[in-house]
C-alpha cells in the first residue's frame, strides 16, 4: 500500500519519520515553515540544523507552501512542537478534507487550555478521522532504522489500523491501543520525569536515584492519568514505562539534557535555550502542576520540579523534599486500589 502522506513541521521528529515513511515507498510531503531551511535543504538533502549526517531519501518532496501540501494528502502528519499545532492546523482548517487522516506525533499538553492534543485537534477539526502515535523512539535512532517501536492510538479500530500499516516497516513496529488519553498523558508526562532524571545527574547522583524517580514517577503519571480516565494498563506499556526509561536514561533525549544543565547549576531559561530544541517538559511540567490541583492527585516529583522552573527553587533542596516526605506505604495510594490488609 502507497500512500501520500504530508508530514507537518521539519524538526528531528518530523523529518525522522519522514526518511521511514519513504522508505517504505509513500510519497513523502515535508512542510516547513522556514523558507531559509527550506532552500539548504533542497540543496543539501540533509536536515543540518535538526537531524544533521542523514541524507533525505528522493521521494520526499520538501514544501514550503502549506495547503499545497496537503492537497490530497491521505494521511497528515502533525510533528510541529506542541504549543504550535492548534496554530499551524487552525490556518489550514479550511483546505482539510473530512476524510484525510490526521494523526498527532507532538508530545505535549496545551499551555492554557490544559487540553491534550487530541483535544485540540477534536475542537479545530472535529470531523476528521483522528489518531496519536507515541512510544520509546529517538529521531536520531529511527532515521537510521535502529529497531524501535511505537504505538497508534485511536478510538475507531479501522483508523488506528490504517494508520498502522502507513507506518509499520521491518525497523519500525507498530502496536495498536485504543486508550487515546493514556497515550497522550504518558507521553507528555514522562518528559518532566526526564527532566527530574536529568537534574540527578546533573546534580551527581546515582542509578538508585534514577531509578527511584523513574519508579515513582511512573506512579504519579499513572496517578493523574487514571483519575482523568485513561485505562491505567497503558501505563505499563511502550508509552508509558517504555518512553519513560527511553527518556530518562539517553543522551538523545532533549529533556534530560536540559535537566543535567539545571543539575548543575544553570538556569532553567538559560539549560533552555542552550538546547535549541524543543523542550516540551517545560510547559507540560507547568500543565501537570495545575492539572495535579485541579483534580486533586498528589505529584511530589512533578511539584518539586515545577519549584525549580518556575519558582527558582534549588534542585539539591527538592531532593531533600522529596526524600524527607511523611512515610507511606507503596502502593495505597493507587487510585482505585483496594484497601491494603496486613
Ligand atoms: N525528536 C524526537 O526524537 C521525538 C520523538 C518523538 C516525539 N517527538 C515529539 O515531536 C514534537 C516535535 O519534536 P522535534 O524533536 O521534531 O522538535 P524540534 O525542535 O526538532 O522541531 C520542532 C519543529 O516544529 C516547528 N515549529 C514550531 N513551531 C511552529 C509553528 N508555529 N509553525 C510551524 N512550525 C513550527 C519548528 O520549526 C521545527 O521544525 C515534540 O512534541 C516532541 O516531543 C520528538
Ligand atoms: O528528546 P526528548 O526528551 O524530547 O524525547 C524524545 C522522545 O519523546 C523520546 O521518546
Amino acid at each position: 500500500m502507497k500512500n501520500i502522506i504530508c508530514v507537518i513541521g521539519a524538526g528531528s521528529w518530523g523529518t525522522a519519520l519522514s526518511i521511514s515513511l519513504s522508505k517504505k515507498g509513500h510519497e513523502v510531503r515535508l512542510w516547513m515553515r522556514d523558507g531559509k531551511q527550506l532552500e539548504q535543504m533542497k540543496i543539501s538533502r540533509e536536515n543540518v540544523r535538526y537531524l544533521s549526517g542523514v541524507i533525505l531519501p528522493e521521494n520526499i518532496k520538501l514544501y514550503g507552501d502549506l495547503r499545497e501540501a496537503i492537497h490530497g494528502a491521505e494521511l497528515v502528519l502533525l510533528t510541529v512542537a506542541s504549543q504550535s499545532v492548534r496554530q499551524v492546523i487552525h490556518s489550514i482548517k479550511d483546505a482539510v478534507k473530512k476524510d484525510q487522516v490526521i494523526v498527532n506525533a507532538a508530545k505535549g499538553l496545551e499551555n492554557e487550555s490544559h487540553l491534550t492534543i487530541s483535544q485540540v485537534i477534536k475542537e479545530e477539526l472535529p470531523n476528521n478521522p483522528f489518531a496519536v502515535l507515541s512510544g520509546p523512539s529517538h529521531a536520531e535512532e529511527v532515521c537510521r532504522d535502529m529497531p524501535t517501536t511505537l504505538v497508534v492510538g485511536s478510538t475507531k479500530k479501522n483508523v488506528a489500523e490504517f494508520v498502522q500499516d502507513v507506518f509499520i516497516t521491518p525497523k519500525l513496529r507498530i502496536y495498536t491501543n485504543p486508550d487515546v488519553i493514556g497515550i497522550e498523558l504518558g507521553g507528555a508526562l514522562k518528559n518532566v520525569i526526564a527532566l527530574g532524571a536529568g537534574i540527578c545527574d546533573g546534580l551527581g547522583f546515582g542509578d538508585n536515584a534514577k531509578a527511584a524517580l523513574m519508579t515513582r514517577g511512573i506512579r504519579e503519571i499513572a496517578r493523574l492519568g487514571s483519575v482523568m480516565g485513561a485505562d491505567i494498563n497503558t501505563f505499563s506499556g511502550l508509552t508509558g514505562i517504555g518512553d519513560l526509561i527511553v527518556t530518562c536514561t539517553s543522551m538523545h533525549s532533549r529533556n534530560r539534557r536540559c535537566g543535567i544543565q539545571i543539575g548543575q547549576g544553570k538556569k532553567a531559561q538559560e539549560a533552555i535555550e542552550s538546547i535549541g530544541m524543543v523542550v516540551e517538559g517545560v510547559v507540560t511540567t507547568k500543565v501537570a502542576y495545575e492539572l495535579s490541583q485541579q483534580f486533586q492527585v498528589e505529584m511530589p516529583i512533578t511539584t518539586e520540579i515545577y519549584k525549580i522552573l518556575y519558582e527558582d527553587s534549588d534542585a539539591r533542596e527538592a531532593v531533600i523534599n522529596l526524600m524527607l516526605r511523611s512515610r507511606t506505604h507503596e502502593l495505597e495510594e493507587i487510585v482505585g486500589n483496594q484497601q491494603i490488609e496486613w
